[in-house]
């Protein structure tokens, strides 16, 4: 009701508060610096981002100015790190939970792609089975469970249900992703529900982890590849298993921002096949 009241209050959210500031000062500086550079090719999202002020500089109703700048590049990386990683983390749980399916990625990875140096993203078309694991993984682990808040800009009717001018709405993404009617076993971690009867990779029109629409996650590629590349570059490397004695997986999510895994340990064993040929 009040959100400036808090800047007048204690408590642990000063400290966030003081790491916002920090983060905007340091995006400032970075500004400030591309600014100062000599006129280039634009390489980064700074220098487009300038570029489009200039561009834009005679329209009124313009959006494109320094301040938003800094909020463009926070959102970026608010949006982009815990959701990565935490997915990331996921797949490595339910690699150690799943210890066939671990192994099956790894034989997989090991025939196509022998002694290759490295992974390419290209690569995921030869990869079937570690395509859909990791499909599977957003799918089970729905690190974003519900999306953006939004509003409606007009008055609208969706599948019956009248919204008028205004309303909000939070999209439910969980509902989708646990749907039984559009997944066999919902409920259980399985990568046959990215597969056909041939084991190609088949896309399921439910797989919404980025939401849909006009404001689906802008980083939606990027994160695809990232996680791609970082699997299929652990995944023959190591072997993912539990600490000798222990009490075994907590698979129960932490909610938060984004749904987090249980702090816990795994291991990552170093796999003998595979000690030679990667440079
Ligand atoms: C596994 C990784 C990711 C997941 C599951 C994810 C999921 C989502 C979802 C569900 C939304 C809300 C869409 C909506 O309904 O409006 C969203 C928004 C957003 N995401 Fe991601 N995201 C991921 C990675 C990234 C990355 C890598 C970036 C950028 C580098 C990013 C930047 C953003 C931004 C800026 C928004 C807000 C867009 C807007 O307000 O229009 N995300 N993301």
């Amino acid at each position: 009701m009040f959100p400036w009241a808090f800047s007048h209050l204690s408590g642990s959210h000063q400290k966030i508060f003081q790491h916002h500031e920090a983060s905007r000062g340091f995006i400032r500086h970075e500004t400030i610096r591309h600014k100062l550079r000599a006129p280039e090719v634009p390489k980064d999202f700074i220098t487009c981002y300038l570029s489009q002020i200039t561009k834009a500089m005679d329209d009124p109703v313009s959006i494109f100015n320094e301040e938003n700048v800094i909020q463009v590049v926070i959102d970026l990386f608010l949006g982009g790190t815990d959701t990565t990683a935490t997915t990331l983390h996921w797949a490595l749980i339910y690699m150690v939970h799943h210890g066939a399916i671990q192994e099956r990625v790894q034989r997989e990875l090991g025939e196509v792609l022998g002694t290759a140096p490295a992974v390419g993203y290209e690569d995921r078309e030869r990869l079937p089975y570690t395509h859909a694991v990791l499909h599977e993984v957003q799918r089970l682990s729905g690190v974003v469970a519900v999306g953006a808040v939004h509003q409606c800009v007009t008055s609208t009717c969706m599948c019956s249900y009248y919204m008028p001018k205004g309303t909000i709405i939070l999209p439910n993404l969980a509902s989708v992703l646990y749907d039984p009617q559009c997944w066999e076993t919902s409920q259980q971690f399985n990568p046959g529900h990215f597969l056909d009867k041939d084991g190609n990779f088949a896309v399921n029109e439910a797989f919404l982890p980025f939401s849909a629409g006009h404001r689906v996650c802008p980083g939606e590629q990027l994160a695809r590849m990232e996680l791609f590349l970082m699997f299929a570059t652990l995944l023959p490397t190591f072997r993912f298993q539990l600490p000798e004695g222990s009490q075994g997986l907590r698979l129960e999510y932490v909610f938060g921002g984004t749904l987090q895994p249980q702090p816990q340990e795994i291991c990552a064993v170093l796999r003998l096949s595979n000690l030679s040929p990667r440079k």
